[in-house]
């Protein structure tokens, strides 16, 4: 048997969290410990941001449903390119020499564009280190779609709140259908999450953290960089992902594998990104 026959498919673990929670932090401590002694693994951190939709495929996917507000750019399911994360995550449990490829949220003035494929990272050349661990993060990684009855039972009561005037959320300012496109995108994603042999998902006590946390991370920006949103801009920013977190959260807190216990690590943060509470599933 070759060398190659032998090889022995990465572990992949998925790491969820909100923007701003600390996903970056935690995965870089993580990935660096398993590199060291005594683990002394072979791992690359894997980001759902390098996998968005070229900045043509996002124009016709936006352009193709002018009148939906989610997918006009960047980050629901839907604008990522599902074909390109399987090839790769098929390689990469193959132990195939692949590219890691990188997305620069700079280009086309922040609409961003994937940056071309000689500048990608190769990983799996050298035969003796082959990619032992995968770290797969990101903001909406390990989210299951609802089934249709349970999207529509959840829109309907955060419109009905926002009639009341108790709503504190952004779902209820949706059309129905537009959240069901999202949805609906999700569900194929189950050919991502079902590649994942574990989860660890860093749960906010609070989902609405995220606008002070996007503020905290865009005053540093203007303070170093000149430039950054403002926090009037912030809240429009977020208002375009928070209806996922709405819907989404709540499925992945009861576990998001129907099998094997164990799988998943809930870490509850509070506002200071403090861990409050650790839940192993
Ligand atoms: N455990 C922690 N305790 C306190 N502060 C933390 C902790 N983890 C991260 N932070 C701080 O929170 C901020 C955001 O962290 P980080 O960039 O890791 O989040 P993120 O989820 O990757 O954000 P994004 O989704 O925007 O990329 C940083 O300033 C970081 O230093």
């Amino acid at each position: 048997m070759s060398s190659d026959d032998a090889h022995q498919s990465p572990i992949f673990v998925g790491v969820n969290g909100a923007q701003g929670s600390g996903k970056t932090t935690l995965v870089s401590t993580l990935a660096e410990m398993l590199r060291q002694p005594p683990h002394s693994l072979s791992t690359i951190v894997l980001s759902i941001d390098d996998l968005y939709l070229t900045h043509d495929l996002q124009s016709e996917l936006a352009a193709s449903h002018p009148s939906n507000p989610l997918i006009q750019h960047r980050g629901q399911p839907s604008t990522h390119d599902l074909p390109l994360a399987l090839s790769l995550l098929s390689d990469l449990q193959q132990g195939n020499v692949t590219k890691i490829p990188r997305y620069d949220k700079s280009a086309y003035r922040g609409k961003g564009d994937r940056v071309p494929r000689e500048e990608w990272a190769e990983v799996n050349r050298d035969r003796g280190h082959k990619t032992e661990v995968v770290i797969f993060e990101g903001w909406c990684v390990g989210f299951r779609a609802l089934p249709r009855e349970d999207l529509v039972r959840q829109w309907e009561g955060a419109v009905r709140e926002r009639e009341k005037g108790v709503y504190v959320g952004r779902l209820g300012w949706n059309k129905l259908e537009n959240v069901d496109f999202v949805n609906e995108a999700l569900r194929r994603y189950d050919q991502l999450t079902d590649q994942l042999d574990s989860l660890i998902h860093l749960d906010a006590e609070d989902p609405m953290f995220v606008y002070e946390w996007r503020s905290q991370s865009e005053r540093k920006l203007r303070e170093i960089k000149g430039s950054g949103m403002t926090d009037n801009q912030v809240v429009d920013f977020v208002n375009g992902y928070y209806p996922a977190y709405e819907l989404f959260t709540s499925n992945l807190r009861r576990g998001t594998f129907d099998e094997g216990k164990g799988r998943q690590l809930r870490l509850v943060i509070g506002r200071d990104r403090r861990v409050r509470e650790v839940v192993k599933m």
